[in-house]
């Protein structure tokens, strides 16, 4: 069945501003921010939590399970910083948030996120982890790298990600 509204991904390295960006987006658009890291929280698609890591382990087999029959139907924003295990066919637009590695820094280290952690995500955001994951993925037309320095690249961005969208919902009318 054809989606009369997109789904959209929003990823990128923990702190680059997924949240920030979606929240946003949501309210203007309509679309539902779907926070993977709730969702997994929630219904408990994870096999316990990483104290090291501080995080949950998660478990992809039942977290897709769970959330497929929604994200077939279209219209949610998928805020994870990972996006290779949603299929292609689910999926209508990737936005690879990117920001430097001094504000990533300052922004891990206000989260008091253990050192290991800020490090590791840090070289995740150097070396252009998740873009690559999602251009690895997903068509390369579709797979949009935006910049996350400032308040005034959120609203940007989250204007032209809007735009995209009535343009799409415009075409799949
Ligand atoms: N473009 C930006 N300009 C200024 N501050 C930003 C920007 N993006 C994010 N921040 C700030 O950085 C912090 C982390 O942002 P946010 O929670 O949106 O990141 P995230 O990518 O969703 O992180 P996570 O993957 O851990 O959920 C917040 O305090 C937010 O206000």
């Amino acid at each position: 069945m054809a989606r009369k509204k997109p789904n959209v991904i929003v990823t990128g390295t923990p702190g680059v501003g997924k949240t920030s960006h979606c929240e946003i987006l949501s309210e203007r658009t309509g679309l539902k921010h779907f926070s993977i890291n709730q969702i997994v929280k929630e219904r408990g698609c994870h096999e316990g939590w990483d104290e090291e890591y501080k995080s949950w382990i998660v478990n992809e087999d039942e977290l897709l399970d769970s959330v497929e029959d929604e994200i077939k139907t279209g219209g949610y924003i998928i805020d994870w910083h990972a996006c290779e295990l949603f299929p292609k066919s689910w999926i209508d637009l990737v936005i690879v948030l990117r920001t430097d590695s001094t504000n990533l820094y300052d922004r891990l280290q206000n989260r008091h996120y253990p050192e290991k952690k800020v490090q590791e995500n840090l070289d995740c955001e150097i070396m252009a982890v998740l873009l690559e994951e999602a251009r690895g993925s997903y068509d390369e037309q579709i797979v949009i790298e935006l910049q996350s320095n400032d308040v005034d690249d959120i609203e940007a961005n989250v204007e032209r990600i809007e735009e995209w969208i009535k343009s799409w919902r415009e075409k799949n009318k």
